[in-house]
């Protein structure tokens, strides 16, 4: 049957190398995305021997990544990043296999739905932090950012409070973060030929021994930090408290164990602090260009927060625009724009097309969250547009349920996000709690015009907003006095 179907189509491909230089490393969602115009939703390319489908409508990702998920949710084997650098327990790069899903219960266990609450009491100090931060280092919010993320992520994992970015953890979290980004997708000649992994003296050989001269500065350094911190409240109740200690507060599991939650809890910092800064660097580029948003999220907030207090979980039902900002904010900006590739673990058919065995199949989310049958005028920033939805006559819940930006964000089927639920706590804790206390706008020119930043975006694996400048500056005076009453009553 197979022999019978046709592969997808796709741009035309060369000899050998085929579709190699075809893909721009930077922004290749456009790309795919002006592919699907002359191809369609589901585009076939080959690079050396390995095809590639790319996935750009919401539809196709849902019946193959979602519905599929059993043969869709497999991670290609890295030679460079797996074999060279000896990377292979990073959760990103984990097989489809039981590791896989004895990986995932123990990240559903502490990051899950149901276990998201207990984390609001960390977030929200972490959250007072960072609006403390905003106000005495405004013009240097994206650092804000990266210590906020940073500290949430560690404090989350370990336990342990970040002070500044220059803390080690942070920068070895940050290299690890780099250097396996790289070992995944630095287009190494060796993921396409492993033999030449036996050839002594070529370049790759070189980035593979400084990697694994880093791991245990990365990854064993960090696990002694966690072990030897003094028995805490914050210790315990951490993602390796939780997995590791036994009623005394120590680590007396199966090594084996202990080895796969020591590379779970570095895994997760390199997924979950970049997202984080990225959608707050977005949220700060939109408002400069949207002061309506910015007024109409602070009335509402006003209306329910009042000027005497900061804004807590209790809030959130009865702030309904927030979260309609934070999904725009997600879907406009799109943070993670191509997922990372699902391996196709067996020949599949789809719409009549083969799907052959092995092939690396990347949903483009970019395109999905700017398609315009579901979101009008896609390039537009709304938050309006899920206020209409909510209040949209007949289907109005069936309608606003599929343009859920949290359906696509997030990514697809097994391998979707295991930190949406914690994501989604803390962009909404963040959102709310710095609209509630600054004024977020451009600059002004000598000649006393708004200086707009750019609406550029750069980025690979992530969709950042090219650096900007922009004011931050407190809504009334007294913000200084709620923050710290707020860090106060709070220890
Ligand atoms: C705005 C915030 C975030 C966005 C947009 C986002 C998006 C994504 C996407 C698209 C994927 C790939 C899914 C796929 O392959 O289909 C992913 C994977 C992952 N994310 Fe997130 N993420 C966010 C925040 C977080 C946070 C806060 C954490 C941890 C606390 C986290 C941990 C992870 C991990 C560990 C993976 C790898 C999963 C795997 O390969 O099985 N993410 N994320």
């Amino acid at each position: 049957r197979s022999r019978r179907a046709s592969l997808p189509p796709g741009p035309p491909q060369r000899p050998i190398i085929g579709n190699l230089l075809d893909l721009p490393a930077e922004e290749m969602w456009r790309k795919i995305w002006e592919w699907g115009k002359q191809y369609g939703d589901v585009i076939y390319l080959r690079m050396f021997g390995t095809p590639f489908i790319f996935l750009n409508s919401a539809e196709a990702v849902m019946d193959l990544l979602h519905k599929r998920g059993a043969i869709y949710s497999d991670r290609p084997h890295h030679t460079m990043a797996c074999d060279l650098c000896e990377l292979h327990d990073l959760v990103p790069l984990t097989k489809y296999n039981e590791k896989f899903k004895f990986e995932r219960r123990l990240m559903n266990q502490a990051l899950g739905f149901s276990a998201v609450e207990k984390w609001q009491p960390l977030v929200t100090a972490e959250t007072h932090l960072l609006l403390l931060h905003l106000l005495r280092s405004p013009d240097t919010f994206v650092q804000d950012f990266r210590r906020y993320a940073g500290s949430l992520i560690f404090s989350t994992i370990y336990g342990y409070h970040v002070e500044g970015i220059d803390d080690p953890y942070v920068k070895a979290s940050e290299e690890l973060m780099e250097v396996s980004s790289w070992a995944m997708m630095g287009g190494w000649a060796v993921d396409s030929m492993p033999w030449l992994k036996y050839i002594p003296g070529l370049g790759f050989h070189k980035f593979a021994a400084k990697c694994r001269a880093g791991l245990n500065e990365w990854v064993e350094k960090p696990h002694h930090m966690f072990k030897d911190l003094p028995d805490s409240m914050a210790k315990r109740l951490s993602f390796c408290g939780n997995l590791l200690l036994n009623d005394d507060g120590k680590v007396t599991c199966e090594p084996e164990y202990e080895h796969k939650v020591k590379w779970l809890a570095v895994s997760v910092y390199g997924p979950g602090s970049d997202t984080t800064v990225i959608t707050l660097s977005i949220l700060f580029l939109a408002l400069c260009h949207h002061p309506e948003v910015l007024q109409k999220a602070q009335k509402q907030l006003d209306e329910v927060v009042g000027p005497d207090r900061l804004p807590t979980f209790q809030d959130r039902s009865r702030l309904p625009y927030i979260d309609c900002l934070l999904k725009e904010v997600l879907r406009w900006g799109t943070p993670v724009p191509l997922t990372p590739v699902h391996r196709l673990m067996q020949e599949d058919q789809y719409r009549g097309y083969a799907l052959p065995e092995g092939s690396y199949c990347i949903a483009n989310m970019w395109a999905i969250l700017h398609d315009e049958k579901m979101y009008p005028d896609p390039l537009a920033f709304s938050p309006e547009r899920f206020e209409r939805l909510q209040q949209d006559s007949m289907d109005a819940d069936e309608k606003a349920r599929l343009a859920d930006p949290y359906n696509y964000a997030f990514g697809f089927g097994r391998r979707r996000c295991p930190g949406l639920h914690f994501a989604d706590q803390s962009l909404f804790m963040a959102f709310a709690s710095i609209l509630a206390c600054f004024d977020i706008s451009p600059l002004t020119g000598a000649d006393g015009k708004p200086l707009l930043p750019p609406l550029e975006f750069a980025g690979g694996a992530f969709r950042h907003p090219k650096p900007f400048k922009c004011r931050v500056s407190p809504r009334r005076p007294g913000v200084e006095g709620l923050i710290e009453g707020a860090m106060a009553s709070a220890q």
